[in-house]
């Protein structure tokens, strides 16, 4: 039996990490578990999975929530709860399912902890990505890819060392507004932001998505996950979303790893890695179907942030985590009706200019840098 922690529980890989547990319950137990502010969710799923201990935002949340709840179960609050439950003794691994960089402290804990990681948060890398894995490394950590490219990734080089790759190529569907022009870009609502063609994401990176942020930030966690370069890291328009990442090898065979847009399959290959378990939860894909994939060029004019990811992964230092922390700021003020569409990519290029980088940053450089650019994009609205 597999014993699980989950951060971001009642998320949209929380609840399918929670789905994956369930189908197969011989094999895997949730032992700890961490939500933001859904309280109603997340009592539905102490009732089902029963863990030892939950973490929620706030003080007030998490003395509501033990009041609902059997006092066997422990309920912690706030980044020291998120650490208590990543770091928990009785886990074997952690499955990072939580958004933003609030993930990277308690990776880093459980990473000390000894912990298996299974990792969706995907800015915890981009914004410290040299100490995560730094850290992995020293303490013989597996950091297991769950983002469906890397997942991908990782499943096409099946062993293969990084000297046999000669290059890496995500697939990007383009997201709500593929079809758009830069011009029809006005004045879209966050309604039509939020309607991705293929997959059912939380808010955040559904945005991420429409702005190519979200591919911008797979190519740094490829860097990192990975160990490969930036010139080596290309991305394709695929507007299906079956084709979910290939690998080219320095013998030019391509290896691609394919399936329906299902999360689910993903997150089970990282808990049940090197082995696999049925699937019978997930559609099986009949390429018939589907008649037809399409790839096309990326076009970085269109895509202003996938020009700004390469360039921050480029310089390094701290430039990461200030388009991290500017991503995170801007989207959060559009998804609130603050900040139009396009003032997304205007805010973090703003961020980026004025910055000047720091080389080798430790952790609390990291938090520091992170803070500050937080607060410059909050003052572009005063
Ligand atoms: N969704 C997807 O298909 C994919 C997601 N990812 C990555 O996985 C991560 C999670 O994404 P997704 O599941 O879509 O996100 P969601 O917004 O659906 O879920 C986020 C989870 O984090 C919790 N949360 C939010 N803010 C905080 C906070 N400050 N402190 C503690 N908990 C918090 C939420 O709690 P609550 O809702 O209770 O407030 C929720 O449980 C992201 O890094 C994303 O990029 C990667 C590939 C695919
Ligand atoms: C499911 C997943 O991994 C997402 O990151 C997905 O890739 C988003 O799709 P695009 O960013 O390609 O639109
Ligand atoms: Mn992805």
């Amino acid at each position: 039996m597999k014993k699980i922690s989950l951060l971001g529980a009642t998320g949209s890989i929380g609840t399918q990490t929670l789905d994956v547990i369930k189908h197969h319950s011989d094999q895997f137990s949730l032992i700890a578990m961490s939500v933001g502010r859904n309280i109603n969710l997340a009592l539905d799923q102490i009732n089902m999975f029963k863990p030892s201990i939950v973490s929620v935002m706030t003080k007030e949340d998490a003395q509501k929530l033990q009041h609902q709840i059997s006092d066997e179960i422990k309920v912690v609050y706030g980044e020291e709860g998120l650490i208590e439950v990543a770091a928990n003794n009785e886990a074997d691994i952690l499955v990072n399912a939580v958004i933003g960089s609030v993930g990277l402290a308690p990776t880093l804990k459980a990473i000390e902890a000894g912990k298996t990681i299974a990792i969706a948060n995907k800015e915890t890398l981009v914004t410290a990505g040299h100490i995560v894995t730094d850290a992995a490394k020293k303490h013989e950590v597996p950091l297991l890819p769950v983002d469906s490219e890397h997942s991908a990734i990782f499943q096409a080089l099946n062993g293969e060392s990084s000297s046999e790759i000669d290059r890496l190529i995500l697939t990007a569907s383009g997201g709500s507004f593929r079809d758009k022009t830069r011009d029809e870009l006005n004045g879209v609502t966050v309604e039509e932001a939020l309607n991705h063609p293929n997959w059912s994401m939380g808010a955040k990176i559904t945005i991420d998505s429409a702005t190519m942020m979200n591919k911008g930030l797979e190519v740094i966690e490829a860097h990192w996950l990975f160990d490969i370069a930036y010139d080596n890291i290309d991305v394709v328009l695929h507007k299906e979303s079956i084709i979910h990442s290939m690998v080219e090898f320095v013998d030019r065979s391509v290896i691609a790893q394919l399936g329906t847009p299902d999360m689910k399959v993903p997150i089970q290959y990282a808990l049940t890695y090197p082995n696999r378990l049925e699937a019978s939860n997930s559609e099986q894909l009949n390429l018939w179907e589907i008649g037809t994939l399409n790839f096309s060029k990326l076009d970085t004019e269109r895509y202003r942030c996938m020009k700004f990811a390469y360039e921050a992964g480029r310089i390094g230092g701290t430039m990461p985590t200030v388009l991290n922390a500017a991503n995170e700021e801007a989207v959060a003020a559009f998804l609130d009706g603050k900040i139009t569409f396009l003032d997304i990519e205007d805010q973090i290029e703003q961020a980026l200019e004025r910055h000047e980088k720091i080389n080798h940053p430790t952790l609390d450089v990291i938090k520091e840098v992170d803070r500050e650019t937080r607060k410059f994009i909050h003052s572009l609205r005063n």
